[in-house]
């Protein structure tokens, strides 16, 4: 796997940016940087924009009546949101894993070929399969049943082959929104060994309610909150990004620390 541009780069880079339901301003003025081949957790309490921001970074919320965006998102140099660059091709490199396992209702091995096939994989399909799912830990697993429904696997292991299935088509970044929420604290510690393994070929960006979670496998962290409207609503803003040991042992904001030792949220 390769990925555009210098390592010391960030991945993407936001520049004042306001995320927008309509006329409702979600997310306002986020600045941040992402850096490159590391994990990156979004923390904070609920509706504060974690998913949305996230969302944003592989231009999933296109698909959604009214969503727009002022300011930029920059992927390596390139202005995200340009009208030159075609979604289809972003989301091609950059993957998203949801928060409930998602398999195709096809064999595990068309899960994994399924996305290959589309765009027109040159070489061997069998090796493909093999090394996406040895890539996800699942290979020694399933490798015996490789024509079984994906349907058919536990919680745990349909996650790490949406994994597999989102690493087969080579992508530069991987977007994780609480991906382990739904499995059980096993099949957790499996994907969060996995996530140690991805992130020498992938950059990584993982939204988590689980605050062990993030120490356990995040590189750097960003705390978002959110402040009450004049209209009663709720807005979400970034309050601080850093190093997680920094944001769990250094706070610099308040309203961090009170997060990250879990006095609200
Ligand atoms: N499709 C949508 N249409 C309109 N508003 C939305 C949509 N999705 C999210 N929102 C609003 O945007 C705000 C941020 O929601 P979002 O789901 O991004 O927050 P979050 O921090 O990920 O929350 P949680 O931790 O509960 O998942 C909320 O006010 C939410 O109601």
């Amino acid at each position: 796997m390769t990925s555009n541009g210098n390592a010391e780069k960030p991945v993407f880079r936001t520049e004042k940016l306001d995320i927008y339901y309509g006329k409702f301003l979600a997310v306002e003025q986020v600045v941040l940087e992402v850096p490159q081949k590391q994990v990156t957790a979004f923390i904070g309490p609920s509706g504060c924009g974690k998913s949305t921001l996230l969302r944003c970074f592989n231009r999933l919320n296109d698909l959604i009546d009214g969503f727009h965006i002022d300011g930029k998102i920059y992927y390596h140099d390139i202005d995200l949101y340009d009208s030159s660059v075609d979604a289809v091709q972003v989301r091609r490199r950059i993957g998203m894993v949801f928060q409930r396992p998602n398999p195709f209702p096809k064999s595990i091995y068309d899960n994994i070929a399924y996305g290959p096939r589309i765009v027109g994989h040159e070489g061997s399909m069998d090796d493909l399969v093999e090394d996406s799912l040895r890539r996800a830990a699942l290979w020694d697993e399933v490798k015996d049943k490789l024509q079984e429904n994906g349907l058919s696997l536990s919680g745990g292991q349909q996650q790490r082959l949406c994994i597999a299935r989102t690493i087969a088509v080579k992508p530069d970044v991987v977007l994780m929104d609480e991906p382990c929420s739904a499995l059980d604290p096993i099949s957790t510690l499996k994907v969060e060994e996995l996530i140690h393994e991805l992130k020498q070929d992938y950059s990584i960006i993982i939204v988590t309610h689980n605050m062990q979670q993030a120490t356990r496998v995040a590189d750097m962290t960003a705390f978002f909150n959110a402040r009450a409207t004049e209209t009663g609503g709720k807005r979400g803003y970034l309050v601080e990004f850093n190093r997680t040991r920094e944001i769990f042992e250094n706070p610099q904001e308040q309203s961090t620390q009170d997060y990250v030792s879990g006095r609200f949220g």
